[in-house]
């Protein structure tokens, strides 16, 4: 049975006169992992602040439902790392999450286990000895993760997660985010589209403070979806003239063309890869590659962006 756990209304924030949260409404779904998309200056960090409880929304509401019923306090239930953490440099990675559980709630003994658990969790059991202020930017990404992690709350909140860490530890993050989904419910800002296709299964996509698309994201691939050729010509003048040819093709619906690359809509990608292929052979352009499939959740966002 699919339960909402987070239920926010008309949220807006305004900040003197300027609203840039403006009126959103979303669900979230007990154990989901949703995605919260957007360009930059859109509002996400503003929303996320919102809900970790950190800002004072101007006006709507925010409810974190148990069992279906919504908690008069929400924020013992929330993990949060924020965009930029901040940490005690004297610390080591150990004694902080030690401090930060204890302040979350928990007893000593708890705290310790759970400390020993998350440092071998995020990868950083050997680091946890030592002092903090000589950790790469990596290593703090996976100490705020695991200290937002450490009282085992409902849903865990972050304000992108993955932008600090190399690909090693961005696929090491990921993981464990997937693997948490069975206990904890995950909410994570992020521009980086090809993360959310890999384990998000919700997106809120906001542009300007409003929602711009939410919903399943299976759902909306396939509402969205479209077939879509990806080319690529030599970059001498005839092979870039034959391809700003193509793209006023009867048979493109729409056409981006940046250098000697080509994406271009069509209706049919069979019969237009035909038709593509046979033009060039005619004209002798040699085509470095030709890719037909349907478009990505990234195309779908620089529509979305540019509408
Ligand atoms: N404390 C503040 N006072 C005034 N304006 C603010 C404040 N915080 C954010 N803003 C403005 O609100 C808008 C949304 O900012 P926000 O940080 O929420 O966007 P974002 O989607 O998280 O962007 P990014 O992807 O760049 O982090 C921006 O125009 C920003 O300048």
């Amino acid at each position: 049975m699919t339960r909402t756990l987070l239920q926010v209304k008309d949220l807006s924030k305004r900040f003197k006169e300027r609203e840039v949260v403006k009126g959103i409404s979303f669900s979230i779904t007990e154990g989901s992992c949703a995605a919260l998309l957007g360009p930059n200056g859109a509002g996400k960090t503003t929303t996320i602040n919102m809900l970790a409880g950190l800002l004072q929304p101007s006006a709507g509401s925010i409810e974190l439902l148990l069992n279906g019923r919504p908690t008069t306090d929400r924020r013992p239930y929330i993990g949060f790392l924020p965009q930029m953490p901040m940490f005690y440099p004297w610390m080591t990675g150990a004694e902080f999450l030690l401090y930060t559980g204890e302040l979350a709630g928990l007893t000593s003994r708890e705290a310790k286990r759970e400390t020993d658990k998350w440092l071998e969790a995020v990868g950083i059991r050997d680091a946890g000895k030592r002092r903090i202020g000589g950790y790469s930017g990596g290593m703090k990404q996976r100490l705020g993760l695991a200290q937002a992690l450490i009282h085992r709350p409902k849903l865990l909140i972050l304000d992108e997660p993955v932008s600090a860490l190399d690909p090693t530890g961005r696929k090491d993050v990921l993981t464990l985010l997937r693997d948490i989904r069975r206990e904890t419910t995950v909410l994570f800002s992020t521009h980086v589209l090809h993360d959310v296709e890999e384990i998000c299964d919700e997106i809120i996509m906001i542009q300007n403070g409003n929602i711009a698309l939410q919903g399943n994201l299976e759902h909306i691939r396939r509402t969205y979806s479209e077939p879509v050729i990806r080319l690529e010509v030599d970059g001498d003048e005839a092979s870039r003239s034959w391809l700003a040819a193509v793209c006023s093709k009867d048979f493109v619906i729409h056409s981006e063309i940046s250098g000697g690359r080509a994406k271009l809509r069509v209706a049919n990608v069979d019969q237009a890869s035909l038709t593509l292929m046979a033009d060039a052979v005619s004209q002798r352009i040699v085509i470095r590659s030709l890719e037909a499939g349907h478009s990505t959740l990234e195309d779908l966002f620089e529509r979305v962006v540019q509408s």
